[in-house]
């Protein structure tokens, strides 16, 4: 099914850059350059930025309501823009707006979805083509997240980020918290107590002999010591379902899947979750994602 976006008055037009939550995250062992290399499932979900974007003939990229804490120059949506502009030579450049709802730093990949969306939609816009393998690829610059999103379906995860295998996963309803915290991903893999020898689950996982929901985030226990607050977050989720953390965190989530219950009773359930949250906590619910929007953007 193909995405046709809403134009605005001004002639941008939206595109939408979903998030992901890491269902589970296991380190199975590190590269020479001293990047860990991960098994996760990525799952993409409903909670979304949107990026808007109008085409313009004289080249320049321009970020009209770049976020305070991130001057223009180095925001994932101007850094996708100028890299595809280099890439390919094109002579078209972009104005970019982006409406900023996925929280920052928080584990859910918004920073990395927006660039995907930008590289996704300008390969329409600007008319390059490109396959999708190459603007992954191209992604991978930007941030290891990125190529995830430009495949644009759910996934296994291997690498730091850049081997994908399709994999099903059932509808499901989340609970998604944020803790007031930032959490420096360099200092979580660099701690020295990271269990890094998970032993690798790939082939049970895609048999499906494996259930995620059983497994671990091994940024988790690292996280939790550092900032109790995530701690907190997790315990309090976890009075009504198991609760982990997404990524290097801070964001922790408790999955509620459709096919236990009846669709609107784990959406209920997850509603009544968020109804009851202490007012110090912030968090919201989100659905799960079959595939991108913008998929049908980039050819196989
Ligand atoms: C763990 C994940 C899962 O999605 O977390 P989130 O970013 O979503 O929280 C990502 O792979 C995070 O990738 P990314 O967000 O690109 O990490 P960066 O900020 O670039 O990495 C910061 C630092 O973390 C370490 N790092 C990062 C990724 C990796 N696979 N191994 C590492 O050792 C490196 O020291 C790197 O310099
Ligand atoms: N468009 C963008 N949206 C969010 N963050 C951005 C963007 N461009 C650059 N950044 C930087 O990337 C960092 C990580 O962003 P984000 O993707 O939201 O977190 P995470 O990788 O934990 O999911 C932010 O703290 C910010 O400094």
């Amino acid at each position: 099914m193909s995405y046709t976006p809403l134009v605005d008055a001004e002639g941008f037009a939206a595109f939408p850059a979903p998030a992901k939550l890491n269902l589970f995250l296991h380190i199975v062992g590190r590269r020479a350059d001293g990047y860990h290399l991960l098994e996760s499932i990525f799952q993409l979900v409903d909670a979304h930025d949107t990026v808007w974007l109008r085409v313009r003939d004289d080249g320049q990229i321009v970020h009209h309501n770049p976020m305070p804490n991130v001057p223009a120059e180095t925001d994932l949506t101007v850094r996708a823009a100028k890299l595809l502009q280099t890439a390919t030579g094109v002579s078209y450049g972009v104005d970019i707006r982006v409406d900023k709802r996925l929280p920052m730093g928080g584990g859910m990949g918004g920073g990395s979805s927006d660039a995907a969306t930008v590289l996704l939609a300008l390969n329409r816009l600007w008319h390059v083509n490109w396959q999708r393998q190459a603007l992954m690829d191209l992604g991978l610059q930007l941030g290891a997240d990125v190529p995830f999103f430009i495949f644009g379906r759910n996934a296994l995860v291997e690498g730091i980020g850049e081997i994908m295998t399709p994999i099903e996963t059932e509808a499901t309803d989340f609970v998604v918290l944020h803790p007031p915290v930032h959490v420096p991903t360099p200092a979580i893999f660099g701690d020295p107590e990271l269990t890094r020898n998970t032993p690798s689950l790939k082939v049970s996982l895609l048999e499906g002999t494996a259930d995620w929901r059983v497994l671990r985030n091994d940024l988790e226990s690292v996280a939790v010591r550092k900032y109790p607050q995530i701690a907190q977050h997790i315990q309090w989720l976890s009075q009504y379902a198991p609760a982990r953390m997404t990524g290097s965190g801070s964001c922790v989530f408790a999955a509620f899947v459709a096919k236990d219950v009846e669709k609107n009773t784990s959406q209920n359930q997850a509603n009544a979750v968020i109804f009851g949250l202490p007012k110090e906590m912030s968090g919201f619910v989100t659905s799960s994602l079959q595939e991108h929007q913008l998929l049908g953007f980039a050819s196989d």
